[in-house]
C-alpha cells in the first residue's frame, strides 16, 4: 500500500534536511502512535518534533551501538526512493574511551587499532565560526619551550575519580612565572556582546511540542525514546505511548553537581540565583572517522554540511529576542543521564532550570511561565540558527558536551550572557598544514616500556620511560607532580636567575612576519618536559605515569568574572599542589597559519616552541602552536595572572617523541581552595607591541602585575 500523502510529505521534508527515509520511517511511526495520529503536532514547525526525535534516536544508537537499527527500519515503505545525505554525527572524544582498552598489555603491539586511537577525523573549520568569535580578543599565550628532564618517579595512585568515568586524577603543583616569552592566550570575550553571539542556553534534552498544542497536563511522563512496536508502518496506528522528544521536567534528575559536594569545608559556593541560559546541541559536527595510522585530523578538509539538518528545529517565524533553540539533544554518556531541565516558553525563551529540586523561572517574553513543580514541558524555540551557531551552543550543565570525563558547567551570576561560541574538543586537532603524525613504528622499544606490567611507578627498577625522564617519573603515586620537579618547573619559568632562553637560528615566529629580513629570534623559554607512558608500553591505563592522557578529572566550573576579565575557570574542590587540572587543547596550526589568522585578530594561541632553540630550524609545517579560539577545551577560559598564578603549563610527551609536537598541561603551583579561580601566566610581554597577537589591559590583581608598570595603564602605580 502506498504511503499516504502526509507520510510522503514527512519523508520529503526530512529529506530536504538530509535525513533519509529509512531513518524517518520508524520514528515517524512511533510519533504517530504517541501522538495518537495527531499529524498537526508532527507537522508543526516544519516537522520539528519529528526531526528532533530522529536525532535523539540516532544519539541513543551512538551511546548504545548494540541498538543498531530498529526493527522498524527493516520494514519497507514503497513510495519515494531512498534518501541520501544523512546527517553526520558530531565528533566524539575517543581518547579515553578507546585507550582504556588499548593500554592493556594483551593488546597486540603494532595493532593499527592502537595507532588509530589518537587519530581523529577533524571537524570542519569554518569561517562562520570564526566570525562568531569576532569579538574575542586574540593574544598569544605563553609558549612553552623547553627541554626535557624529568625526575624521579614515585608512586602511583590516581586521584579522585569524581565522575567515575575515568580515574586517576592528580595533583600537581608548580610555581610558574616568567617573562619575555611568547605566551599565548586564548581569546576572550568581552562582556558578552558579540554581534553574532547566540545567547543560547537550553538544556535541551528533550524537546517537546509547543505548549499551546499539547497542554502540560496531557503529557505523560517521558522517556527519551520509545521502543517501537513491530507493526506494519501506517499512519493509522493508534497508540498511547509517551511522546518522543517530550520531556517531563520531573523526570529529569536533579543535578547535584556543584552544591554541597565540595571536598573542602572552605567551600562557600552557592547555587547561582538565576537560571542560566544553556544550550546543548548535538548533531552538529563531523563524524569521527579514523583513518590511517597517522594522526591527523584536518579541520580544514571536512565538509561542513551536516549541521543543516538541525535547522529544522527552529521556526522560521522568529520574534526578536527568541534566540533559543530547542533541539532535543540526546544523551552522550551515562553521566548525562542525570540532568537539569530548562523550560522554554512558547516563544522560545529559556524559562527555568531545575536546580536542587526546584524550578527557577526566568525569562519569559510573554510573561507566562509554568512553574508547576516541574509539570511543564521543555519546548523548543524558534530562531533559525545557522549550523555554526548550533554547533557552538553551550549547555550550562556541561560546556564540554560530553567530551570530557567530567561535566563542566558554566554559570553567570552577573548577567544573562552566555559564553561565546566555540566548538568544544578534548583533543588537539590539526587544522590543515601542521605535520603531526605518530605511529607505533616510530617508537622504538628504548623509548617505551613494553615489558612493564600494571603500574610503572611501583616498579623497583626504572623503566625505559623513566630513564628518558632522567631516571625518575615526574608523578607521585598520588598522581601529582613531585615537589622537586614542580619547583624546578616553576623557577625555570618565574625566576629570572633560572630562566634559560633558547634562540633559534632562524625563528619561525620572525620568519612568519617576513621572509625577507626576519629579525633575530627573541628566545624561547627552556622547560622541563614530562614523558608519559603510552600505548606501546606494557603498563596499564591506570599506570601512575599516565596522568595527562587520562584527561580532566577534577570538578571545574566556567564562570563570568565580576571584574571585567570575561569568563574564567575555577575549581569547585580543593586541589593539592601539583595536581593536573587540564590540558590546553586547540587546533594545531603552523606558525604561518597562526599569522594568517592573527591578521583577523581572532586567535588565542599557545606556541609549542619548547624545542625550537634545540632542534635547529623547524620547518614551517613543524613550527606549531595551538589555537583555541574556534576549537578548544576548557583551558581557553583560564585567565592570565602575572607571575604568581596558581597554574603552570608543562610540556608533556605522550604519543610521539617528535619534539615539535607535545601536549601542554596545566598543574597547580600550590594548594588551591575550592571556588578559587584558576590562572596562569600567559607570559605576555605587555610592552611588546610587535607581538603577533593583541594583548590586553591586565587586571590580574597580582602585586607582580607587569602591566601595572606601564605608564599608560590605569593600574600604573605612581
Ligand atoms: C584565554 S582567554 C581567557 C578567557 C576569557 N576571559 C574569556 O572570557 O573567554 C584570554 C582573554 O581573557 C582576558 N583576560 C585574561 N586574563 C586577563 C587579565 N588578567 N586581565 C584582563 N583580561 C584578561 C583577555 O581578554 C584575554 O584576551
Amino acid at each position: 500500500m502506498a504511503p499516504k500523502p502526509r507520510v510522503v510529505q514527512a519523508f520529503r521534508s526530512m529529506k530536504e534536511i538530509g535525513i533519509s527515509e529509512e531513518k524517518v520511517k520508524p520514528v515517524l511511526k512511533k510519533l504517530l502512535m504517541l501522538y495518537d495520529k495527531n499529524w498537526e503536532l508532527i507537522e508543526s514547525e516544519n516537522y520539528r518534533v519529528l526531526a528532533d526525535a530522529i536525532f535523539e534516536e540516532e544519539d541513543s544508537k551512538v551511546s548504545d551501538p548494540k541498538k543498531g537499527k530498529t526493527c522498524d527500519q527493516e520494514e519497507s515503505i514503497d513510495d519515494e526512493g531512498p534518501m541520501t545525505d544523512e546527517f553526520v554525527r558530531p565528533l566524539k572524544r575517543t581518547r579515553l574511551k578507546t585507550q582504556e582498552g588499548l593500554a592493556s598489555s594483551s593488546h597486540p603491539i603494532g595493532s593499527s587499532d592502537v595507532a588509530e586511537t589518537f587519530l581523529k577525523e577533524p571537524k570542519v573549520e569554518d569561517e562562520l565560526l570564526k566570525s562568531n568569535v569576532g569579538n574575542m580578543r586574540a593574544e598569544i599565550m605563553p609558549a612553552s619551550p623547553g627541554p626535557v628532564s624529568i625526575q624521579h618517579p614515585s608512586s602511583v595512585p590516581a586521584l579522585s575519580d569524581h565522575s567515575g568515568r575515568d580515574k586517576g586524577k592528580q595533583i600537581v603543583e608548580p610555581t610558574p612565572n616568567y617573562k619575555g616569552k611568547e605566551p599565548m592566550s586564548p581569546h576572550v570575550p568581552s562582556k558578552g556582546t558579540g554581534p553574532e553571539r547566540v545567547s543560547v542556553a537550553l538544556r535541551i534534552k528533550d524537546l517537546a511540542p509547543e505548549p499551546s498544542i499539547i497542554p502540560n497536563k496531557c503529557v505523560p511522563a517521558t522517556h527519551a525514546l520509545i521502543i517501537p512496536k513491530e507493526e506494519p508502518f501506517t499512519d493509522d496506528i493508534q497508540q498511547d505511548e509517551v511522546p518522543i522528544a517530550v520531556i517531563h521536567p520531573d523526570s529529569l534528575s536533579r543535578r547535584d553537581f556543584p552544591v554541597g559536594d565540595f571536598s573542602t569545608e572552605e567551600s562557600n559556593w552557592q547555587e547561582p540565583p538565576e537560571s542560566l541560559h544553556a544550550a546543548e546541541i548535538a548533531g552538529a559536527g563531523a563524524s569521527a572517522s579514523v583513518s590511517e595510522m597517522h594522526t591527523s585530523c584536518e579541520l580544514a578538509t571536512v565538509p561542513d554540511e551536516i549541521p543543516s539538518a538541525l535547522e529544522i528545529a527552529s521556526s522560521p517565524s522568529r520574534e526578536e529576542g527568541n534566540e533559543m533553540l530547542a533541539l532535543d539533544v540526546s544523551k552522550k554518556s551515562p553521566a548525562r543521564d542525570a540532568r537539569d531541565a530548562e523550560k522554554i516558553e512558547g516563544n522560545g525563551c529559556v524559562v527555568g532550570r531545575l536546580l536542587n529540586g526546584s524550578f527557577n523561572n526566568h525569562c519569559s517574553a510573554n510573561g507566562s511561565v509554568d512553574d508547576a513543580g516541574g509539570e511543564g514541558l521543555v519546548v523548543a524555540p524558534q530562531r533559525q540558527l545557522t549550523p555554526n551557531e548550533l554547533r557552538c551552543l553551550h549547555d550550562a550543565n556541561d560546556i564540554t558536551k560530553g567530551e570530557e570525563n567530567v561535566e563542566i558547567p558554566w554559570v553567570n551570576e552577573t548577567n544573562k550572557e552566555s559564553p561565546l561560541s566555540f566548538q568544544y574538543i578534548s583533543e588537539n586537532l590539526v587544522f590543515q598544514n601542521a605535520c603531526v603524525s605518530f605511529s607505533l613504528f616510530r617508537i622504538g622499544d628504548e623509548r617505551c616500556c613494553p615489558t612493564c606490567l600494571g603500574d610503572c611507578l611501583l616498579s623497583q627498577k626504572p623503566c625505559a620511560c623513566a630513564c628518558q625522564a632522567g631516571g625518575n617519573f615526574a608523578y607521585t603515586p598520588a598522581g601529582i607532580i613531585k615537589e622537586d620537579f614542580l619547583e624546578e618547573c616553576i623557577s625555570m619559568t618565574r625566576d629570572p636567575q633560572k630562566q634559560c632562553l633558547l634562540n633559534c637560528t632562524e625563528c619561525p615566529l620572525e620568519r612568519s612576519k617576513t621572509d625577507d629580513f626576519p629579525e633575530p629570534c627573541k628566545g624561547h623559554l627552556k622547560r622541563k618536559v614530562i614523558k608519559e607512558c603510552w600505548s606501546k608500553c606494557g603498563c596499564n591505563k591506570q599506570c601512575g605515569n599516565r596522568v595527562v592522557q587520562r584527561g580532566v578529572n577534577c570538578k571545574l566550573q566556567v564562570f563570568l568574572t565580576p571584574d571585567g576579565r570575561g569568563w574564567g575557570l575555577r575549581t569547585l574542590e580543593k586541589l593539592p599542589k601539583g595536581a593536573f587540572v587540564c590540558e590546553f587543547v586547540g587546533e594545531i596550526l603552523t606558525i604561518s597559519e597562526l599569522y594568517a589568522r592573527n591578521r583577523e585578530k581572532h586567535t588565542s594561541p599557545v606556541l609549542l616552541d619548547a624545542y625550537w632553540g634545540l632542534k635547529g630550524v623547524p620547518k614551517d609545517e613543524k613550527a606549531l602552536c595551538l589555537d583555541a579560539t574556534c576549537y578548544g577545551n576548557v583551558a581557553r577560559f583560564i585567565n592570565h595572572r602575572c607571575l604568581d598564578a596558581n597554574l603552570i603549563e608543562i610540556p608533556v610527551e605522550v604519543e610521539t617523541p617528535d619534539l615539535h609536537y607535545y601536549h601542554l598541561a596545566f598543574f597547580t603551583t600550590r594548594d588551591v581552595h575550592a571556588l578559587e579561580e584558576l590562572t596562569w601566566d600567559y607570559g605576555i610581554d605587555f610592552d611588546d607591541l610587535d607581538h603577533p597577537v593583541k594583548t590586553f589591559q591586565c587586571r590580574c590583581g597580582s602585586k607582580f602585575c607587569r602591566n601595572m608598570k606601564r605608564p599608560t595603564s590605569k593600574y600604573f602605580e605612581k
